[in-house]
């Protein structure tokens, strides 16, 4: 299944993403409640943040655009993405006095992981249009747009207003569903807004579930994979890419290829940031130039590499790390 995906050449960065940048606090003492658990690493998260900061350790040039509150946990964010290779030039600084998402993780046992947020008053989802950069946009050779930033105005019609750049500056749009229940008030409402962004975008990344979010009202009864592919072909979509956790993934390509890819062992801490480490290694094996099976194949060992680690942002691997650990696999 060849990459025809031409992204455009000649541009000063590589990748931009625009979304949440929010805090992960997750437990030390793991494999038991939250309710049992006492102390807390602190990482930078949020799902395009996650991803932004996995392409850079890629060695690609990334750059975000977003909104951190004026605190402490604000400052810590711009400082880590800038320390990660990150233009922060499209972060704004929040003055209304809203505060930094927070991401609570629970780690009860290896597979069964929940997050707690608290994102009342988030600075994230106060991004407004006039705050998006179009330069950034035009310069960059993918645009990557997280769902969860459309879950509430101005960061909606923020999002909405960077898809428009991008469409008009021949950028590539990668739309990652995300679904996050708790910032969303109804189903309706996600489908409605997913559908916008989706109906603009050249790569499609989501679970079945979040799929089956998106395509609310498409009657994919059946929750078909193919239909799905069909489905936004019929659009923008020249790739579709549906994650089926430890069973793997599949893409579809608009000429009609399609490819089942596998997952590599992973003595896993925490499922959680597979979906943002996948993203990363998929894509930059895209930007590559190489085959969607070989992109596959990478993100594929990038999450197997982050779900063994305790934190998201910080395992994020190196190209390095990525070759290592699909030779070490491929000798086991
Ligand atoms: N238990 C696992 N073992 C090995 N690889 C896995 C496992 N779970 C997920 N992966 C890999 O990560 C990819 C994405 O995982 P998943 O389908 O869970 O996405 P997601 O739900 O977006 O992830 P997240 O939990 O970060 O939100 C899978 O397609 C697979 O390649
Ligand atoms: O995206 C979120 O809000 C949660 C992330 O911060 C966290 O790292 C995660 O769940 C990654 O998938």
């Amino acid at each position: 299944m060849e990459n025809t995906l031409a992204f455009p050449a000649g541009r000063p960065r590589d990748f931009v993403a625009i979304g949440r940048l929010c805090i992960d606090l997750n437990a030390n003492e793991i494999n038991r409640p939250m309710e049992e658990t006492m102390t807390f690493t602190k990482y930078v998260g949020g799902s395009p943040a996650n991803i932004c900061i996995g392409m850079s350790r890629l060695g690609h040039r990334a750059a975000f655009i977003g909104k951190i509150a004026d605190d402490q946990m604000g400052r810590f964010i711009r400082s880590y993405l800038h320390d990660n290779g990150i233009d922060t030039a499209g972060v704004t600084t929040d003055r209304t006095g809203a505060v930094t998402g927070l991401a609570f993780t629970e780690i009860k046992s290896p597979e069964d992981c929940s997050i707690l947020m608290y994102r009342d008053n988030a600075a994230d989802l106060l991004l407004a249009p006039e705050e998006v950069d179009e330069g950034l946009i035009a310069e960059s050779k993918a645009l990557l747009v997280s769902g969860t930033a459309l879950a509430k105005s101005p960061s909606r019609e923020a999002v909405l207003l960077a898809l428009r750049y991008a469409r008009k500056h021949g950028t590539k749009v990668v739309f990652d569903i995300d679904y996050r229940p708790y910032t969303w008030t109804s189903p309706e409402e996600t489908a409605v807004y997913y559908h916008l962004a989706a109906e603009k975008s050249d790569i499609i990344i989501g679970t079945r579930e979040e799929f089956d979010m998106l395509e609310r009202f498409d009657g994919n009864a059946a929750h078909s994979d193919e239909v799905t592919a069909a489905q936004w072909f019929g659009c923008h979509a020249e790739l579709v890419i549906i994650k089926h956790g430890k069973d793997g993934s599949i893409a579809y390509a608009r000429d009609g290829g399609s490819h089942r890819g596998a997952i590599f062992p992973a003595k896993i801490v925490k499922t959680f940031g597979a979906g943002d480490s996948y993203a990363a290694g998929f894509l930059h094996g895209l930007m590559q130039g190489w085959s969607v099976a070989r992109s596959m194949e990478y993100g594929s060992a990038a999450a197997s590499i982050v779900i063994s680690s305790h934190s998201c942002s910080d395992a994020m691997p190196t190209a390095e790390q990525v070759d290592a650990y699909i030779e070490t696999s491929q000798h086991a």
